[in-house]
């Protein structure tokens, strides 16, 4: 089969502590509208193109997550549950190297419940054209850089910023290659807070980005979870009275 045609892998990270959640409970295992949050993320996966999902998560984790999310809620594309590392880029790259097969991988941060698979099938649509792509929204607010102390520095133009999200999609030969080449040396590995990075940092490839949604968010502080909790409900309820099933 050409590599244009091959199969889409998945990689959810679900590997974090949510520190920033200042809960007991890590925050992709709270519940939300009925269900742990993880578990939105990955019904949106099910009902995508992804072939399959590698499932990343905390080493002690991993039976509970079988037996209580993956069997319970009957994810039939979830392949592996794999553990992750100290940093997100750790978690990242052990699932690239669980994933096997997979000519195409979106990789996506657990902790946002709110994609749907038309964003999920887009990115990865994206990612056949082009190689590398990053779904994210123009930023609605003016961005001010600041020095150390405190003061406005800068004041970049609105036009050209944009707020990153997940999935982003790639070539998995593209993106293994950027992370066995940031992996192999812990300087490279300073800073980097999303995938795209690693593509922009070692290859000479050009990320494409591509418009998700402002609902699409990561539940990192605890007002998000309220946040993703009132969205979640509100697109059961127009599904309903849609009659359609949710996306
Ligand atoms: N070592 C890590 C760190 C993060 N993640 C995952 O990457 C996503 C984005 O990370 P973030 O929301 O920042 O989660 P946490 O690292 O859990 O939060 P915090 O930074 O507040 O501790 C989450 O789905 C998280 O579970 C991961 O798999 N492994
Ligand atoms: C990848 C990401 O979701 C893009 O916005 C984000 O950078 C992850 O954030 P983290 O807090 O550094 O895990």
């Amino acid at each position: 089969m050409s590599k244009e045609k091959g199969k889409v892998g998945a990689i959810v990270l679900a590997g974090g502590h949510g520190s920033r959640m200042k809960s007991k409970i890590q925050k992709q295992y709270m519940f939300v509208e009925g269900k742990p949050l993880i578990c939105h993320t990955l019904d949106a996966f099910e009902r995508s193109v992804a072939d399959e999902v590698i499932l990343v998560t905390g080493m002690a984790e991993i039976a509970a997550v079988r037996r209580e999310i993956v069997e319970v809620y009957g994810f039939e594309k979830v392949k592996a549950v794999v553990a992750g590392g100290a940093e997100r880029y750790h978690s990242v790259y052990a699932g690239l190297r669980a994933l096997t097969g997979c000519p195409w991988v979106l990789i996506h941060d657990g902790a946002r419940p709110l994609v749907t698979k038309e964003i999920i099938n887009r990115a990865a649509e994206c990612a056949r054209l082009y190689d590398a792509c990053a779904v994210g929204m123009p930023v609605k607010d003016t961005i001010k850089i600041a020095d150390a102390s405190g003061y406005a520095t800068e004041t970049p133009d609105r036009r050209l910023l944009w707020q990153i999200q997940t999935p982003q999609a790639f070539s998995y030969d593209l993106i293994r290659r950027a992370y066995d080449e940031m992996m192999a040396d812990e300087r490279l590995q300073r800073g980097i807070t999303d995938d795209a990075m690693v593509v922009e940092s070692r290859t000479d490839r050009r990320v494409r980005l591509i418009e998700g949604s402002y609902e699409n968010l990561k539940v990192t502080t605890p007002e998000d979870l309220v946040l993703a909790s009132a969205l979640l409900k509100a697109r059961k309820e127009r599904n309903a009275a849609d009659g359609r099933e949710l996306s």
